[in-house]
């Protein structure tokens, strides 16, 4: 018996040219079941995600999220397939395109300006959708794909309007979309850092650590009377990639060791002034909450920090409230307490946030 007689089927057997179409609003795992089934039978498969405000901006009013455009549901699914060279995934206008029988002409015409070649065979669930497209593309094939969803029993409009409930059925590179964001903050030696990692791990999830807690080590001998402006740059700059990993890994609620607004209020501090382009950075509608730590906690001295004195410290803590305050930061909660206290109501001030 010669190896080939062990080759089941050749690559260029399959149907040459596959389509899976969708509003991917948001994907989940019984379209990725849906396209990789497809993938599996051809030899290039495009995913054909629809363009079409006014629908999708009716959906998500309706399932009361905020409007997910199409440029994100593209790049979620371009992440998704980024290393599976045989699926492309391309956008199709569907805007002012009608909802009647003859729009699914105008659909195919649209389509075939966007794929190019003869498209062999399509792959959806829909019967009705099955019967439409036969009529608009002649020697096509429809495959219907688990009709009854007994593989992933999950729709995105319910996933839209349950998103934690739905957790596991979201794409990962769709789930920053939805998880919720919780900014840890204050002066030095309030415990912050601590208590970032704690809410992280109860949480079971990722937390972002604070660049410029190591950036004098790492960068400047540990001197930190040698900072320039650049410095504040750098560090805010490491801090955005640093929060889009942790993001990138969260589950359901991610926390956030310090913010842009922080690395200003040190820039006043050390520098003696505000820096233009850290400011740029400030993103008050990024976080969901923002835990404001209050200096009624013990100083402890680590060798970094500078302000140990208490009447310092409350004159600091309110420069640095008042600057979130001014930049539009929403749902401000300040913690103090003890230890304990701070963590417990923490916790539950996070825990409201993804019920
Ligand atoms: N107006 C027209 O004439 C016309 C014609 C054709 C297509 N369209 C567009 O095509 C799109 C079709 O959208 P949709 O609502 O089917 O998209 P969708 O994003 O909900 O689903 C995309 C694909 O995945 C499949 N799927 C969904 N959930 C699944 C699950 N749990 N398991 C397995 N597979 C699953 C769907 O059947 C579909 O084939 C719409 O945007 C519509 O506007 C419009």
């Amino acid at each position: 018996m010669s190896d080939k007689d062990n080759i089941v089927i050749n690559l260029k057997d399959l149907p040459k040219v596959g389509v899976c179409y969708g509003k991917f609003l948001p994907p989940h795992r019984g379209h990725l079941y849906t396209i990789l089934e497809a993938a599996t039978n051809v030899q290039k498969l495009y995913v054909v995600v629809s363009d079409n405000s006014n629908k999708i901006d009716k959906l998500c009013k309706e399932d009361g999220i905020d409007v997910i455009p199409v440029a994100l549901r593209l790049q979620w699914l371009a992440q998704q397939f980024q290393d599976m060279d045989h699926i492309k995934v391309v956008v199709l206008d569907e805007n002012n395109m009608g909802d009647d029988e003859n729009s699914w002409n105008v659909w195919a015409d649209r389509l075939k300006d966007v794929v190019k070649e003869h498209i062999d065979v399509f792959y959806c669930r829909d019967l009705d959708d099955s019967r439409r497209i036969k009529h608009c593309f002649k020697n096509t094939k429809v495959n219907l794909v688990d009709r009854n969803d007994t593989i992933f029993n999950v729709n995105s409009s319910e996933i839209r309007k349950s998103p934690f409930k739905y957790w596991d059925y979201i794409l990962g590179p769709a789930r920053p979309y939805f998880t919720k964001k919780v900014l840890i903050t204050g002066t030095e030696s309030s415990g912050k850092t601590t208590l970032t990692k704690s809410l992280a791990k109860i949480f079971n999830t990722s937390w972002s650590e604070e660049e410029g807690r190591y950036y004098a080590e790492k960068f400047l001998g540990g001197d930190e009377n040698y900072f320039t402006d650049e410095d504040f740059i750098r560090m805010t700059h490491l801090q955005v990639e640093q929060d889009y990993d942790a993001m990138r890994n969260a589950n359901k609620i991610c926390f956030f060791d310090t913010d842009a607004t922080a690395t200003q209020y040190y820039s006043r501090l050390y520098m003696g002034h505000e820096n233009k382009i850290v400011e740029s950075y400030i993103n008050p509608d990024k976080y969901d909450l923002v835990l404001l730590l209050k200096p009624d906690v013990e100083w402890v001295a680590d060798g970094q920090r500078l302000n140990g004195n208490q009447e310092k410290r409350e004159r600091l803590y309110l420069n640095l409230k008042q600057m979130y305050v001014e930049r539009g930061f929403k749902n401000i909660i300040e913690i103090s307490g003890d230890y304990n206290t701070r963590l417990n109501t923490a916790i539950l001030k996070s825990m409201e946030l993804i019920r």
